[in-house]
């Protein structure tokens, strides 16, 4: 067919990445789908200046927060109304007739249709705004508002500069990656009051997020103890008035009827893992109600550093109850719901609706690990959710799995295997409970017993003394199968003479509760006492490395939740383990993430302890360490994840099909890389 005159000129095609793009009018694109060569169409007039103001502005409205929410994916409505010359970089793949193809692709390049219940309809653009504007470096830079995740401040090349519209936004110096990240780690060196560093860490994350991750993943040893307990402890209790700017989802019990609404209105639309707090148990603080959102945001700071799991895919959600902590209901600078904590049927609705929503959002394949809720909720939702949802209890099963591995590497030392030892826990919560089930069942997979033969040699301590048979009435029903036949004993040192135990495990959240005596007493049952002081933060840490090593003698195999510094005693130098849960949730996450797994299992939780277990060297155990060095976490993450993923396949619960032959070189192949991209 030949091109009329007219037709040549109208012709507006554009010849990009192979394809032919971006054309002004439907009558137009159908003119050109219809059997006319795009080879003849001529190139498309240059834009017109005053359009690229007008763009600009609208993209610092974008940027700056002031737009609406909810983009409509039509350039009649909101974004093209007011932008006019924005350019859609979504794909169009038209078959016979112009008519959208099926396939993966639910979106149709911006004319506010995508696909849902198998048609394109018209609707609300699930991408946002960043989806419909053109230079989306120029967008986030310099306004940081959607995310850094293209930001590379001063790497940008002068090729990008120009290409971007950031020349003059810069200083002339262009730095490679590697610079910028020793200039960082020396600004963060330079600060000594923790709750700075984790603020100057917090805004690198807002600003530029692949330097945040490279710095967090170069020195994961330094940084964590920043981005994560202890000093993520004291950031929850003033995060009132620290707080600059929203970093995750707030569902608070305002939201009821409308939590789906409140999902749909976070910017990502594709998630893998949610963690998801209510404050009520924050660490061993206690209620921090609203101001919990710290915990979420560290933990998914580190599921991307330590595990790779991109860190577009991770939401950190809070729900807001209410608090019953007076101290932040008086403060004037308290974020959250000012009022009690709801609790009952009021609280479980709001849970009920949230879970239903995060399903019907973002699939079953979504990990949502709850963190941080008090032991009365904790095991009731996930009993609750398990059977449903793809949910996950790090304080219960993360635990469970980092402690068990730690006792599996312990006993390297003292001989024998789990069913041949005694083991005393210090704390019957959500961890001593957790823990203690996870080693029941271990002892009964390795010595084929039933599990509940395996927990007789099992003894829990609560704030009531020691837990036995004659308390069952008054005990909670997740320590009743710990209640074992003995006479009541008050006081843990009394427990520990009646037991000998081989391990000491504690998780009460009391401080200095393992005194001098307590540990001499373990030294005088055990050649090489296995004590774990797992309360978080530091100050209720049960006792201190340097104190486990004195007065043991230096005999005991210390572990403990928060890092302490290595112990010089008797001219020797000890390194103290440190039972840090990241060792075991960012590669169980990515485990499940990459397995497309649909349930949880206690089988998954056991394989990653196993497989953390067993990267214990013998060169590690020469220096004492029960734990391999969390320098190479990626790693670990990468062996614990192939690990998971394998026992998921083997479950039958993966859906991500075919299995991959080589799990651990997937996993490694599927994890977030924080170098900077280049851009045309
Ligand atoms: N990997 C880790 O290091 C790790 C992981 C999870 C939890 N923790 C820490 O463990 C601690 C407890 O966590 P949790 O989730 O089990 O809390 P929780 O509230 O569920 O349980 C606390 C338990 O301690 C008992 N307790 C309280 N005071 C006591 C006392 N004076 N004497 C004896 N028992 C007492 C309670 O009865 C309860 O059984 C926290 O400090 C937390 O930070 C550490």
């Amino acid at each position: 067919m030949e091109h009329s005159e007219r037709q040549k000129k109208e012709c507006a095609y554009e010849r990009r990445g192979g394809r032919w793009r971006s054309p002004p009018t439907k009558r137009r694109r159908r003119h050109h789908v219809f059997g006319v060569p795009p080879r003849r169409c001529t190139p498309p007039p240059p834009r017109a200046p005053f359009m690229r103001g007008l763009q600009r502005r609208s993209l610092a409205r974008i940027s700056s927060g002031e737009a609406p929410s909810r983009w409509w994916c039509s350039s009649r409505r909101i974004v093209g109304a007011k932008i006019g010359a924005v350019r859609y970089h979504g794909r169009t793949t038209r078959g016979r007739r112009g008519r959208p193809l099926g396939g993966r692709r639910d979106h149709d390049g911006g004319r506010g249709r995508r696909r849902r219940g198998g048609r394109l309809r018209r609707g609300p653009c699930h991408r946002g705004p960043a989806h419909h504007s053109v230079g989306r470096l120029r967008r986030e830079w310099p306004f940081p508002a959607e995310g850094s995740g293209h930001n590379k401040g001063l790497s940008f090349t002068e090729k990008e500069r120009d290409a971007h519209y950031l020349r003059g936004l810069l200083p002339p110096a262009v730095l490679p990656q590697e610079l910028q990240e020793k200039r960082l780690l020396q600004n963060v060196r330079d600060l000594k009051d923790p709750l700075q560093r984790y603020m100057f860490l917090m805004d690198l994350q807002e600003r530029n997020e692949r330097l945040f991750y490279k710095l967090m993943i170069d020195n994961v040893e330094e940084l964590l103890p920043v981005v994560y307990t202890p000093t993520v402890g004291e950031a929850c209790q003033k995060y009132g008035s620290i707080f600059r700017r929203s970093q995750g989802l707030y569902i608070s019990l305002k939201d009821r009827g409308r939590v789906l609404e409140v999902l749909r209105n976070w910017r990502e639309k594709s998630i893998q893992v949610i963690v998801v707090t209510d404050g009520e148990r924050i660490l061993g603080l206690g209620d921090l109600g609203c101001q919990g959102m710290g915990i979420p945001v560290g933990k998914l700071a580190l599921y991307t550093a330590l595990g790779g799991v991109r860190p577009s895919a991770c939401l950190p959600i809070t729900i807001d109850v209410g608090t019953n902590n007076e101290e932040l209901l008086n403060d004037e600078f308290y974020i959250g719901l000012r009022q009690k904590r709801a609790t009952g049927q009021e609280y479980a609705e709001l849970l009920d609706e949230f879970m239903a929503a995060v399903k019907q959002n973002y699939g079953q394949k979504v990990l949502v690990q709850f963190e941080d809720f008090a032991n009365h909720n904790a095991f009731t939702l996930l009993e609750k959710y398990r059977p449903t949802h793809l949910a996950f209890n790090d304080d219960i099963q993360g635990t469970a799995a980092v402690v068990l591995a730690g006792l599996i590497a312990g006993l390297k030392f003292v001989g024998g295997t789990l069913a041949d030892h005694t083991f005393l826990f210090f704390g019957a919560g959500e961890a001593g409970t957790g823990i203690a089930e996870l080693v029941a069942l271990e002892i009964s997979m390795q010595s084929k017993v039933s599990q509940e033969d395996a927990r007789k040699n099992i003894w829990l301590v609560d704030s009531k003394g020691l837990i036995v048979s004659s308390r069952k009435d008054s005990i909670q029903p997740f320590k009743k199968l710990y209640a074992h036949e003995h006479e009541p004993v008050k006081d843990l040192l009394s427990a520990i003479k009646d037991i000998k135990p081989t391990a000491l495990i504690g998780s009460a959240g009391v401080g200095q509760s393992f005194t001098k005596e307590v540990i001499e007493a373990m030294s005088s049952i055990n050649k090489r006492p296995i004590i774990l002081a797992l309360s978080n933060p530091t100050s209720r840490s049960e006792c201190t490395a340097e104190q486990a090593y004195s007065w043991s003698q230096g005999r005991a195999i210390f572990g403990s939740g928060s890092p302490f510094d290595p112990v010089k005693y008797n001219e020797k130098l000890f390194v103290p383990a440190q039972a840090n849960n990241a060792y075991i949730f960012p590669g169980f996450g990515l485990g499940v993430v990459i397995s497309g797994a649909i349930r949880v299992k206690d089988d998954m939780v056991l394989a990653a302890a196993e497989g953390l277990a067993e990267q214990v060297s013998s060169e590690h155990f020469d220096k004492g360490l029960i734990y391999p060095p969390f320098s190479s976490i990626r790693k670990i993450s990468a062996n614990i994840a192939a690990r998971v993923a394998a026992k998921a396949y083997d479950l039958g619960l993966a859906s991500h099909l075919p299995r991959p032959r080589d799990l651990v070189k997937y996993a490694e192949s599927c994890m977030y890389s924080p170098i900077y991209r280049s851009y045309r």
